[in-house]
């Protein structure tokens, strides 16, 4: 089918690349001239692995192409996708200019029968809203039909997603929006589910929700660990064996950061509050998640009376491994809080340097290696557990005077960083410190 993709962010690019892929007549559209001029030229504005190569297999064996042009994109095609951005308002709402924005171009250039399908995550109610925007600014009278079609693609594992995902949802009115959903989507041989377009919107909410209930929970359940002396790693183990559970998202850390859970979370408590209801659970998982992203710190601050001076090496600042997205990401809080007490903050991440460049305080340093960052330091905090940094040679930590690491991604296992004789702090794990002070006795 002849399919248009309005947005080359994350979803955009990679919807694009994997309609084409399955042998759609793609053509992507974004406002952002920089970026279609890289793609054009085969270079992804993104770090996602496998999607440059993808991208370009598209370009040569499929023809998919891209324009800033709405005239080109929008003249012939059958479909086409919205994979615009829904930031966060400051109240916790989403931003709909983008999506609402779309709708008009799209309007404005069609001239015949055609399907919308909305990729965007979008509060419930907005594809119905978006289809009377697109009515009321025809150009031509055509037949147009909406469809909700919300993306469940992780970063970092993007391309994977989009081939293997567990459902693609489909919300739509029509018998012919969703005969069309299905011609689209077969070929990717991933279960559909046909619901109404307000569910839809609402699977997606829920899901992230969800999602970021289950880290917040474990979380929770690894801070009171630490308090009692258990391993949340073998904890998490045992619950995960339980399939009503799952084992998946029980991973204890310092806090979900990124482009998607931040953000829905807030959105689906002001859906909620809209209509009066106050959505307890999801406020305590997002204050939750609020708190533990400071969990690094306050470990540091209680291995010195004080941090000014202090010189600290920080690895790892995208949100999370094999994406240089820092949306979100906990560096930016921890370092931000490093900074205000006083230490000297020396960054590295394998990917993200040029990103975080533009967002973190200019007071950060960087480092280009691992060595580099740590070399004098007086501690090294782990933010994303890039392999890099989970496969590294333990001895590389004796470059610091004293050797002490504040672990947020729980990298490594306590016996190797006992044998290594590191001051060892994780998450929800004792602590090497007392591990091996207690083994001395
Ligand atoms: N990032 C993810 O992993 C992910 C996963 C699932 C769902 N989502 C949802 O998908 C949507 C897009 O997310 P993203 O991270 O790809 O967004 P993004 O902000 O990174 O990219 C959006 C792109 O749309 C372009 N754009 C904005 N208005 C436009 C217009 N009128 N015409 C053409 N282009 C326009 C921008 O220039 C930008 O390149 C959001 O609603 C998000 O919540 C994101
Ligand atoms: O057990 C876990 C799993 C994740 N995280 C953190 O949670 C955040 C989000 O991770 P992940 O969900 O893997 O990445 P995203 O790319 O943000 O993907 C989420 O958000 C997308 C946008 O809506 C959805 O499409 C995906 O299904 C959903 O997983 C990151 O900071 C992770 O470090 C944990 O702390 N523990």
């Amino acid at each position: 089918m002849k399919i248009s993709v309005v947005g080359t962010g994350y979803v955009g690019l990679v919807t694009g690349v994997s309609l084409s892929e399955i042998g759609h007549q793609v053509t992507c559209v974004d406002l952002n001239e920089k970026k279609i001029e890289k793609m054009k030229r085969g270079i992804s504005p993104i770090y996602e692995p496998g999607l440059s190569e993808l991208m370009n297999k598209n370009i040569l064996e499929n023809g998919l192409k891209f324009t800033t042009s709405h005239v080109e994109a929008f003249k012939d095609a059958e479909v086409i996708y919205i994979a615009v951005g829904t930031p966060e308002e400051p109240s916790g709402a989403a931003n709909l200019d983008y999506v609402e924005q779309a709708a008009i171009d799209i309007a404005r250039h069609i001239a015949r029968p055609v399907t919308i399908v909305t990729k965007s995550t979008v509060p419930v109610g907005t594809n119905h809203k978006l289809l009377q925007i697109i009515k009321q600014n025809l150009l031509h009278p055509v037949r147009v039909d909406i469809v909700s079609n919300p993306e469940f693609l992780k970063e970092g594992s993007a391309i994977y997603d989009s081939f293997h995902g567990d459902r693609i949802i489909i919300g739509a009115e029509t018998g012919h929006a969703f005969k069309v959903m299905e011609t689209i989507n077969k070929p990717f041989g991933i279960p559909i589910y046909k619901t109404d377009i307000k569910s839809a919107e609402m699977i997606k909410y829920a899901s992230n929700a969800f999602l970021a209930t289950k880290i917040s929970f474990i979380n929770e359940i690894s801070n009171i660990c630490e308090l009692v002396g258990a391993n949340i790693e073998n904890v998490a183990a045992g619950m995960g064996m339980d399939q009503r559970i799952g084992g998946q998202f029980l991973k204890a850390g310092i806090g979900y950061g990124g482009s998607c859970f931040p953000k829905d979370t807030k959105a689906l408590i002001q859906i909620a509050g809209d209509f009066e209801y106050d959505f307890k659970l999801l406020k305590g998982v997002v204050s939750v998640n609020k708190k533990q992203q400071r969990v690094l710190v306050n470990k540091l601050k209680q291995c010195f009376s004080s941090l000014q001076g202090k010189k600290i090496a920080i690895l790892g600042l995208a949100f999370k491994p094999n994406t240089d997205d820092m949306r979100e990401a906990a560096s930016i809080q921890v370092t931000n809080e490093l900074l205000n007490l006083g230490a000297d903050v020396i960054a590295y991440d394998p990917i993200a340097i040029d990103n975080a460049k533009g967002i973190l305080d200019p007071l950060v340093r960087y480092a280009y290696s691992v060595e580099e960052a740590i070399a004098g330091c007086d501690a090294a905090l782990i933010l994303t557990e890039w392999d890099e940094i989970k496969r590294l040679d333990l001895s590389v930590f004796r470059q610091m005077e004293q050797p002490l690491v504040i672990d947020g991604r729980n990298c490594y296992s306590l016996d190797a960083m006992k044998e290594a004789r590191i001051e060892y702090h994780s998450i929800g794990r004792p602590s090497v410190i007392e591990i091996i002070e207690t083994a001395s006795l």
